[in-house]
């Protein structure tokens, strides 16, 4: 059921996407259970796009509680090619300000209780991970940006995401820790989906949108959520044309990615002798290796 190559997965603060014609929704089922919410089909300019709300559209799910398997199978079932992530973030460094985009390249795993991978069970892959953002499609969605010309935007090409479990924030020692180790962003919520994206070999970029300074700034207070909404809804308007050029531009000109032959290398286990059950499972993404 081919219906949309290009997906959103929108974070807080962002639970549609205003500019959808001819809306469905679908209550999509996998073998990962289901979805955090029904995804959203709806065309924008002829293209047809797949809309999640990562915490549900009411967020009602945690970082720790979202079902990133689920989410990601499900926008392969409905023959997602690019994945965009919308999200709000904490920033680690001066120059990176609230309201700010920053479209990072880099990942720091901080999360302990995530599921990150669709194997297992009897089958075995490692995908590569070095870059763990599709990088053409990351100069799609920073090229959006730029031609937008937003003003009181600054737009970061590259930076390093700290995910971290949460739910309460960072404290201070950590914030700085991070901050040594030269990291852009924190958020709770972009890698476990990067991961799974690539195993599904869909090509995924993030859309970051800064919301506070997390904790370490002398000159600020410590992030509450009151802030991060806040900045949020200022941006909400922008963050929304930016997900519309990104779309357009998508539409126009789908880049190549390494991402979509991700497995091609990463199988260890002979599928021929592999457990039926999880091959079944698992057919959606296996099934031009078998
Ligand atoms: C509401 S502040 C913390 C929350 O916001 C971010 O969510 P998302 O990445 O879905 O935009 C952050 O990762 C936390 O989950
Ligand atoms: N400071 C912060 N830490 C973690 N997640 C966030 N999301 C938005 N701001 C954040």
């Amino acid at each position: 059921m081919a219906e949309a190559r290009i997906g959103i997965i929108g974070g807080s603060g962002l639970y549609k996407m205003d500019a959808l014609k001819d809306i469905e929704e679908v209550q999509v089922q996998t073998p990962f259970g289901s979805p955090s919410d029904v995804v959203i089909l709806g065309t924008f300019e002829e293209t047809r796009v797949a809309f999640l709300a990562r915490h549900g559209r009411n967020h009602t799910l945690l970082p720790s509680e979202l079902p990133f398997r689920a989410n990601i199978y499900a926008m392969k079932q409905l023959g997602v090619e690019y994945l965009i992530s919308a999200s709000a973030v904490g920033s680690l460094k001066e120059d990176v300000k609230p309201l700010d985009m920053v479209v990072p390249d880099q990942f720091i795993d901080r999360t302990k209780n995530r599921v990150s991978t669709f194997f297992g069970e009897g089958i075995v892959a490692h995908i590569a991970f070095g870059d763990p953002v599709c990088g053409n499609l990351a100069s799609v969605v920073g090229d959006a940006i730029a031609s937008l010309n937003l003003p009181d935007v600054t737009l970061h090409r590259g930076g390093t995401y700290v995910c971290m479990e949460g739910p309460a924030f960072s404290t201070k020692a950590e914030s700085n820790l991070y901050r040594s180790w030269g990291a852009t962003i924190i958020g709770m919520t972009n890698l476990p989906e990067a991961k799974l994206a690539r195993e599904a070999e869909i090509a995924y970029a993030t859309l970051a949108l800064v919301t506070d300074y997390d904790c370490w700034h002398p000159e600020h207070d410590s992030v509450t959520v009151d802030m991060v909404i806040a900045n949020l809804q200022r941006n909400a308007i922008n963050a929304q044309k930016v997900i519309q050029e990104t779309v357009r531009r998508l539409a126009k000109n789908p880049p190549p990615s390494d991402a979509h032959s991700a497995l091609k290398h990463a199988i260890l286990t002979r599928l021929d002798v592999a457990p039926s059950e999880t091959k079944e499972k698992l057919k959606l993404l296996l099934n031009k290796y078998l």
